[in-house]
């Protein structure tokens, strides 16, 4: 609702009332149509002002309201009434303005900020553009190139970088309605003539063409086949180039086309999907709402290799103090220096001073006595590990938790190194681990939900989007990958190369294809995983591997000495060492010849549809089964690890969010024809899950944990 108030007097107060962000739902609108139409016809009351309970402004258009029949006054009309007013409207803007929420400000004749709140129409990201009339006003009041900054990207300005671009008249560091109110009656009275945005002409541009010509470029670079920031490009040339109420006529056609697309729909599942892992359950039972988070106030990173570093930074930026291990006296050093590089570019960047004083060095593993949770990092090799836990298990105090940071070993297996099983838990982090939003935690059978509540919330103090997820080969993430690779792997044996297979990954919208992301992170890394499950067996037939088909191309490339970017040849071939140019490699063509001759493989011409199918399905199919196993309690877990973790386009939802757009049926039907045509492909069978999805008619996503629920108690 909107609750009408008035002070001292002669000033109509406004307060946005709709927890938890003031979203602008049906009621709010009807709220302030009718508070503003009180306010005006009052004679005591001179000037209005308008602000948000709790200390929000407005987080913009009510989100759960879309998709949904459109009731209440539309926002366009309300903001319209506000500017149209004879009385001076004042906006106060306290925590956030974004959105609807800042659409409604430009729509006021004036704009007070708080100095920390924060502003921003990031409509973009949820795959729409600022179609109350924001595309339209911003322009003309800051000019085109800074509106479409602002609108293409979605970034949130802080009041300061707000009060310089002229998006506000005044920045306070008190009370803002008192502010605001003050504001509104030193006005009152005075002419609106000028305060009135949508009466504004837009800045004149002498480069106009070039400047939306290479807006348009940028975007397009970087939105890998995303539609709604090229609609924003276009919408602000409009502002530029049509009258006003042309303009908005312009702005609602290309609104309604976004509005229908499955892309604004994958935008803002993975915006609620991104918020629903933080309510995370285990099979055990165990909740968020019911394991309640130990506070850390200290902590330790074990080994400060690439991740070990990345862990520090990140701990140190959110302010806990840290012990940072490394046995090796001249790794120790080196490590110190990079960190605090880190943590010296990190402040630089947000202006304030580096946190250098949080982190305390040591070689010796018995200086993390103290602490109330370990982050072990070492290299990944189980006995490595085992040996640091049970070290750990000695010099820590009772009740320190024992996190180890890995990518797929087995966290039960390291659990039973220590005599308190139940407080050991995975973090999964992402390279580099201070920039990657993502983090898996990982819970063993012995782990305690008051571990698994720790570790997410350390997550969340560090700033990442943490899914909890059970225990097994690979977790959600890497294990998925598996089946993808091996799909890209069999297409190369069978007629594909490498640069295809990207290209059509890419043209998908995957920042990097399957080839050139192995090039990156290294080869050398799957070729290690493989030889410890026994894979990688000289004198194997070559092709087959307990009764699978297998593809040995991949270890090939490794005993050739290329691992990929670092040594400067794998998959592409690359300038030098380290070199990140991929350029396809005559070596590698005739090596796959080759080798398609020596096993009697006869290439054939493989379209993008089967790249695509063979790739993403495999990789869906094996998400079914980990919700199958309860792996993940539900595809957004999935998803959010999909597209934070994986780079799966985020203008697709995730993978589960895609079976659900492409449709389970068919999912399954090509899941059978490529079973068929591969039988020695397990991957390629369609899970039970999915069978089951499709035989009780193929429900919505939000309605598969009801089947998957079901399954589980059948088992
Ligand atoms: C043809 C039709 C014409 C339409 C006209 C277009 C109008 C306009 O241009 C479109 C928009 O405004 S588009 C909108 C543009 N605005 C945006 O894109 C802003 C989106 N929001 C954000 O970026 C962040 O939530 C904040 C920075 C606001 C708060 O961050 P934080 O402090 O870390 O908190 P948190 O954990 O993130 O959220 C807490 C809870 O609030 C919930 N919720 C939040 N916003 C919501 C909304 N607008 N709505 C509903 N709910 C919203 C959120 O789901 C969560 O719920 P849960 O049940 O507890 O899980």
């Amino acid at each position: 609702m909107a609750q009408y108030t008035r002070i001292s007097g002669s000033v109509g107060l406004i307060t946005l009332k709709n927890p938890p962000v003031n979203a602008l739902s049906a009621v709010v609108r009807q709220g302030i149509v009718d508070s503003v139409e009180r306010a005006l016809g009052e004679p005591e009351v001179k000037c209005l002002v308008i602000c948000g309970q709790s200390g929000k402004f407005c987080g913009g258009a009510d989100i759960r309201e879309f998709g949904k029949k459109m009731t209440g006054p539309p926002l366009i009309p309300v903001f319209h009434a506000i500017e149209a007013a004879a009385k001076p409207v004042v906006a106060a803007i306290e925590g956030i303005a974004l959105g609807g929420g800042l659409e409604l400000a430009l729509g006021c004749h004036y704009r007070i900020a708080h100095s920390k709140a924060k502003l921003g129409l990031p409509e973009v990201t949820l795959g729409l553009l600022p179609a109350a009339a924001g595309s339209q006003r911003l322009p003309r009041l800051i000019g085109v190139p800074a509106a479409l900054d602002l609108i293409t990207t979605g970034r949130h300005v802080t009041a300061a970088e707000a009060l310089q671009l002229g998006i506000v008249d005044q920045v306070t560091d008190h009370n803002t309605v008192d502010a605001a109110v003050k504001f509104a009656l030193s006005v009152a009275g005075q002419s609106l003539d000028a305060r009135r945005i949508s009466t504004f002409p837009c800045p004149r541009l002498s480069n106009l063409d070039a400047v939306f010509e290479a807006a348009m470029q940028k975007v397009r670079q970087a939105a890998r086949g995303a539609i709604a920031p090229v609609a924003c490009v276009q919408a602000v040339r409009a502002a530029a180039t049509l009258p006003y109420a042309q303009g908005l006529e312009r702005e609602k056609e290309l609104m309604a086309t976004l509005f229908t697309s499955g892309q604004a729909r994958a935008l803002q599942y993975s915006f609620f999907a991104q918020r629903a892992v933080g309510r995370w359950s285990m099979p055990s039972g165990a909740r968020w709402d019911t394991s309640k988070p130990k506070p850390i106030r200290k902590a330790a990173v074990i080994g400060l290799g690439t991740m070990g570093r990345g862990i520090t930074v990140g701990l140190a930026q959110a302010g806990l103090s840290v012990v940072a291990v490394e046995t090796q006296e001249k790794q120790l050093m080196e490590a110190k220096q990079a960190v605090s590089g880190m943590l010296e570019r990190g402040a630089k960047k947000r202006g304030v001073s580096p946190p250098l004083g949080n982190i305390s060095y040591s070689s010796n593993i018995k200086t993390v006595g103290d602490v109330d949770l370990v982050i072990e990092a070492v290299f990944e090799d189980m006995a490595l590990k085992k040996e640091v836990f049970q070290q750990l298990s000695a010099v820590c105090r009772p009740g320190t938790f024992l996190c180890t940071n890995t990518s797929g070993l087995d966290i039960d297996d390291l659990a039973s190194q220590t005599p308190n099983p139940e407080l050991v838990v995975g973090m999964h982090f992402f390279a580099p681990a201070h920039v990657m939003k993502l983090l898996e935690v990982v819970y063993g059978p012995r782990s305690s939900p008051q571990a698994v509540a720790t570790a997410m919330q350390l997550g969340k103090v560090i700033g990442k989007v943490s899914v909890a997820v059970g225990n097994c080969q690979g977790f959600v993430g890497n294990r998925m990958l598996s089946p993808y690779l091996s799909q890209a792997n069999f297409l190369l044996e069978e007629g594909a190369t490498p640069e295809f297979v990207d290209q059509v990954l890419e043209e998908f919208g995957f920042a990097m294809g399957a080839f050139r992301m192995s090039d990156l992170s290294g080869l050398d890394v799957g070729w290690r995983v493989r030889k410890a499950a026994g894979l990688v067996v000289p004198g194997k037939p070559a092709r087959m591997r307990q009764g699978c088909r297998y593809s040995p191309l991949g270890d090939l490339l490794c005993e050739q000495g290329r691992f990929g970017q670092k040594t400067g040849s794998g998959w592409y071939q690359y300038d030098k060492p380290g070199s990140r140019v991929a350029k396809p490699d005559p070596w590698l063509h005739s090596f796959l010849e080759e080798y398609r001759a020596r096993h009697g493989l006869v290439a054939r011409r493989i379209d993008h549809q089967e790249v695509l199918e063979r790739c993403l399905y495999s990789l869906i199919n094996e998400g079914f089964r980990i919700l199958e196993e309860g792996i993940a309690a539900g595809p957004e877990d999935i998803d959010v690890i999909y597209v934070l973790g994986y780079s799966w386009p985020r203008h697709r939802g995730g993978p589960m969010f895609y079976a659900d757009m492409v449709g389970l049926t068919r999912v399954l039907e090509r899941l059978e024809f490529y079973h068929q045509a591969h039988p020695d492909v397990p991957s390629l069978q369609p899970c039970n899950l999915l069978r089951k999805l499709v035989a009780s008619g193929t429900p919505p996503i939000h309605r598969w944990r009801e089947v998957i629920k079901k399954v589980h108690s059948q088992l």
